[in-house]
């Protein structure tokens, strides 16, 4: 049997025709339904924050968003206006956190350890963490964004760019991954195993060495979950040794990634940006896109290192809605080039004059460029 595990940002697992998954935790597990109908308990939010950008703007003006499973104290008969939200939220002594996931994932332990004592949001999608800060629901998002040996999680730099949240900060988390299955079953009996895909990535070599077919599903915890509630002896999990406890399985392998240090970084996403400082390492995350050309792309790269700012990560991703360009030699036949966005982090602070410089200087040839955020460098050991 194959897991049905939600593709749909809005369908809740557990209400999909040929998937028998449990309930989903008593804990508020966001949906937000741009329909509004498929909620039990419906809850109209008004969107106090309107991002810019006309999708947004015309998305944000429809204004009823259902959310179920929301806690009570939240729920109102007629619709909530800005006030009420901002009210609820200063009632409240614990910072909402999103996450995508279920209670056991690593985005879990990665918000709760950016921000000790929140309340952490288990979301679906990562888009349902996008919008559940957008719509006040929630404070903060914790997502990750890439990984020591699995890379970049390109839908998150993808929905960065969709979406008007700021980055507020970044948090390293050791992922030490585990091979999970109920209990009474021995890695002989295993023919498949379930995982987030990073993990299954980050897991490659032991997942090969044991022949395992592997399925992706939305995170780790969710396939800890899925295994358990439906006892299978045939089918696996790779997650968190939390997750084994919590959904009462086995562990029968411990430490399975491929390298012992495993590091997933973590954004903290917030609808204000923080003002950015120079008491303490900062790192500035910027997005651009430029004309096509040779010698472009160095020349943008140029603007960091004439000013000795070192780059930490670039990321390009499709530039899309945009079409093909042609070169500049147009005639029939001649060769179309695809559109870039460039992501880069450099490691220096917004108040510094060095790097207000370098993005003046990157926005005279840049055909568009947008900063993302800067905020404090995660230094912690990992
Ligand atoms: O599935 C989880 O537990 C997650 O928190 C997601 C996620 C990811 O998206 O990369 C987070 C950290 C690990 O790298 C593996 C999976």
């Amino acid at each position: 049997m194959a897991a049905s595990f939600s593709r749909s940002p809005f369908t809740p697992l557990h209400r999909q025709n040929n998937c028998k998954f449990p309930p989903l935790d008593p804990i508020a597990r966001v949906h937000i339904s741009t329909t509004g109908t498929c909620s039990k308990r419906r809850c109209y939010i008004a969107l106090a924050y309107v991002p810019n950008g006309n999708d947004e703007n015309a998305k944000s003006r429809e204004l009823q968003r259902s959310l179920e499973d929301f806690p009570s104290e939240t729920l109102s008969k007629g619709p909530l206006s800005s006030t009420h939200l901002s009210n609820k939220l200063s009632d409240r002594s614990r910072l909402r956190v999103a996450y995508q996931g279920v209670h056991g994932a690593y985005s879990e332990s990665a918000a709760e350890k950016a921000y000790p004592n929140c309340q952490a949001v288990p979301c679906e999608q990562f888009e349902t963490a996008f919008e559940a800060v957008e719509s006040w629901i929630v404070d903060r998002a914790v997502l990750p964004i890439e990984n020591s040996l699995g890379g970049s999680i390109h839908r998150n730099y993808d929905l960065l760019l969709r979406h008007r949240l700021h980055i507020v900060g970044e948090v390293k988390f050791a992922v030490r991954h585990c091979l999970l299955a109920n209990h009474g079953v021995k890695v002989e009996d295993l023919k498949r195993v379930l995982s987030h895909s990073q993990a299954l990535a980050q897991c490659e070599n032991t997942l090969t060495k044991l022949g395992l077919v592997r399925e992706a599903v939305d995170d780790t915890a969710g396939a800890a979950k899925f295994i358990a509630f439906h006892k299978l002896k045939d089918v696996g999990a790779v997650a968190s040794s939390a997750a084994a406890s919590i959904y009462d399985l086995n562990i029968l392998a411990q430490d399975i990634q491929d390298d012992s240090y495993n590091v997933t970084r973590f954004l903290m996403l917030a609808r204000e940006p923080i003002i950015p400082g120079t008491d303490r390492p900062f790192k500035t995350s910027i997005v651009f896109s430029l004309e096509e050309g040779p010698g472009v792309l160095f020349k943008a790269l140029a603007v960091f290192a004439l000013r000795q700012i070192n780059l930490t990560k670039i990321e390009s991703r499709p530039l899309r809605n945009q079409p093909l360009r042609a070169s500049n030699d147009t005639n029939n036949g001649s060769p179309k080039y695809f559109d870039y966005l460039f992501y880069v982090d450099f490691e220096a602070s917004m108040a510094d004059q060095n790097s207000q410089n370098a993005l003046r200087h990157l926005k005279e040839f840049a055909t568009f460029l947008r900063v993302l955020g800067s905020y404090p460098v995660d230094t912690s050991m990992i």
